[in-house]
């Protein structure tokens, strides 16, 4: 059978010092699906990213990608096998340009594939009216939509998204959420964003997963969202 999973999460514990923020985590991220980790403030959905890309160790459990062990690996070699990152809060350079902070992508790419992809204005059309504005200029909104082109720089075969509706206006995070449908549909990618906005999660979800004090409490379909008994583990 072909291997389906672009990355699976496998019993994983993460703790700050001795407090512990994630308890025997587990998910599968499929390729051409869409992930969401739903949860409220403070659950552990950041650390469950970081954990991914390599941000923060765990203490225990496995991180694969395809059928390969990452758990010790640092974050720029997983970069270089595939992951994409859109951190929460962005973390844009206000003070480079548009246009450098997209070619930040370029170091993890071999010298041939050192360009921006035209399918990237496409998905965000702004990008290319501001190329050569200041990163600090831009709109939150703008700012999100060149965080996730950066991310596509570096032509990855896994999203990874943290909260990408977060202080967003309306129509801002239509265009997202259609860049990111088309991602899944016409590229393959796998998707993986967690989130506290369930309208987004449920519109754009494959598989949901529901996240409280760093344990995941229900998965499944995004179709059961709408059941009661799985409403009840929501708190957000
Ligand atoms: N660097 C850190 N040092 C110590 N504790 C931390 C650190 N980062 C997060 N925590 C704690 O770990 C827990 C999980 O935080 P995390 O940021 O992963 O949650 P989250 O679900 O992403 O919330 P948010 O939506 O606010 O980012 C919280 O109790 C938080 O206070």
């Amino acid at each position: 059978m072909p291997e389906t999973a672009a990355l699976k999460v496998q019993s994983i514990d993460l703790h700050y010092g001795a407090a512990q923020a994630l308890r025997n985590v587990s998910l599968v991220v499929e390729k051409a699906k869409i992930t969401c980790v739903l949860g409220r403030n403070g659950v552990g959905k950041s650390s469950l990213l970081r954990a991914i890309v390599g941000q923060h160790p765990v203490s225990n459990g496995e991180i694969l990608l395809g059928r390969d062990a990452i758990t010790k690996a640092p974050s720029y070699t997983r970069a270089g096998k595939g992951i994409g990152y859109v951190p929460q809060g962005r973390e844009i350079f206000a003070q480079l340009t548009v246009k450098e902070n997209l070619e930040t992508g370029y170091a993890r790419l071999p010298r041939k594939q050192r360009f921006i992809e035209e399918e990237i204005f496409e998905l965000f059309p702004i990008l290319k009216d501001m190329l050569s504005r200041r990163g600090g200029d831009l709109s939150g909104g703008q700012q999100q939509q060149l965080a996730i082109g950066r991310a596509l720089v570096t032509r990855p075969d896994i999203l990874v998204l943290d909260e990408p509706t977060e202080g967003i206006q309306p129509s801002i995070i239509k265009d997202i959420g259609r860049a990111i449908t088309y991602l899944r549909d016409e590229k393959g990618m796998a998707i993986l964003l967690v989130e506290q906005y369930l309208d987004f999660c449920r519109e754009l979800a494959d598989v949901v997963h529901i996240m409280d004090r760093g344990e995941i409490t229900h998965s499944g379909p995004a179709e059961d969202l709408d059941r009661d008994d799985v409403r009840s583990y929501l708190t957000v």
